[in-house]
């Protein structure tokens, strides 16, 4: 739409638009793949920042609405977040420009290094205790992610591991992500009451941040290995649960447990989660 369709906020102007990035402070370099929305490229921004670029293919987002709330995450940051620097929104395609995580996603990460991964359980649960941080952080502001898993997740330097692309699938264009017998919605990352009545919340970020836990564990197996989504949805119903990975000490799975109680309140909240988890690691050394 041409600005004079856009109601003028009485503001335009004023706020120094810092969540908009000039793209000729943008260098593209080599592509890193391509997710919902399209190809992320890595980049250099103002000459020495690294960052990632999503050039959002056309129809793929809500991009107005998305707009509007990259200001809001543009405030969300932790040391756990992928930080989202702003965005290019002047032009087509819209540029998202996040900050640049050297070992792509955890679930990569995972499966790459299962050999050395798979004995050393204290890093395991480093690695969960990182995330649940971040989701903490997200919880604290009242923040729903909505597809918490470990291929949302991405691994940088000194083996950091954090949250990436939160809230971003209410902008996702496509019905087969967005609603629930879709092919690319993530049933095996859904609890009941998202798989009835799409009932998002904390308490249903916390039952995927259990099935990630599940696959930090298994070193990136897949979830109900491969029982179709039909299978899952009526096992979840039924209140069958993943079983305990081999390389996941008792305390652990009691934990993982939890996070799959049917009732959303019945499950502990991301900061209760992190002081367990705490607790558990320490009892480890
Ligand atoms: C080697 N290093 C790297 O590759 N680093 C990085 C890779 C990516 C990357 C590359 C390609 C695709 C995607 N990707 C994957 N899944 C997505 C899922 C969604 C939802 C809405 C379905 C949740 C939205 C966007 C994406 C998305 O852009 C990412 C995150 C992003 N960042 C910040 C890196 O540091």
């Amino acid at each position: 739409t041409s600005p004079c369709d856009r109601p003028v906020p009485p503001t335009a102007g004023l706020s120094h638009d810092k969540w908009e990035i000039d793209p000729t402070e943008l260098h593209l370099l080599e592509e890193l793949g391509s997710g919902q929305f399209g190809v992320v490229r890595r980049g250099k921004w103002r000459g020495s920042i690294d960052v990632a670029v999503k050039m959002m293919k056309e129809g793929t987002m809500s991009e107005d609405d998305f707009i509007e709330e990259a200001k809001v995450m543009t405030k969300l940051q932790h040391t756990n977040l992928v930080q989202l620097y702003g965005v290019c929104s002047k032009d087509r395609p819209i540029y998202i420009v996040t900050e640049y995580m050297r070992h792509g996603s955890l679930l990569n990460y995972l499966r790459r290094h299962e050999a050395s991964l798979s004995t050393n359980v204290g890093y395991l649960l480093d690695i969960c205790i990182q995330v649940c941080r971040g989701m903490a952080y997200l919880e604290r502001r009242n923040y729903i992610h909505r597809d918490l898993a470990a291929r949302n997740c991405l691994v940088g330097s000194e083996n950091v591991v954090k949250v990436a692309d939160f809230g971003l699938a209410r902008y996702v264009l496509d019905d087969q992500y967005t609603s629930s017998g879709g092919t690319k919605f993530p049933i095996k990352w859904a609890p009941p009451e998202v798989l009835n009545y799409t009932r998002f919340s904390s308490k249903s970020d916390v039952w995927a941040y259990g099935v990630l836990m599940w696959e930090v564990f298994t070193c990136g197996k897949m979830p109900y290995g491969r029982l179709k989504n039909a299978e899952v949805v009526d096992r979840v119903q039924r209140g069958l649960i993943l079983e305990k990975p081999k390389a996941c000490v008792k305390e652990v799975y009691e934990i993982m447990r939890k996070c799959w109680a049917h009732c959303p309140e019945v499950r502990p909240s991301f900061r209760v989660l992190k002081e367990q988890l705490i607790n558990v690691n320490q009892g480890l050394v």
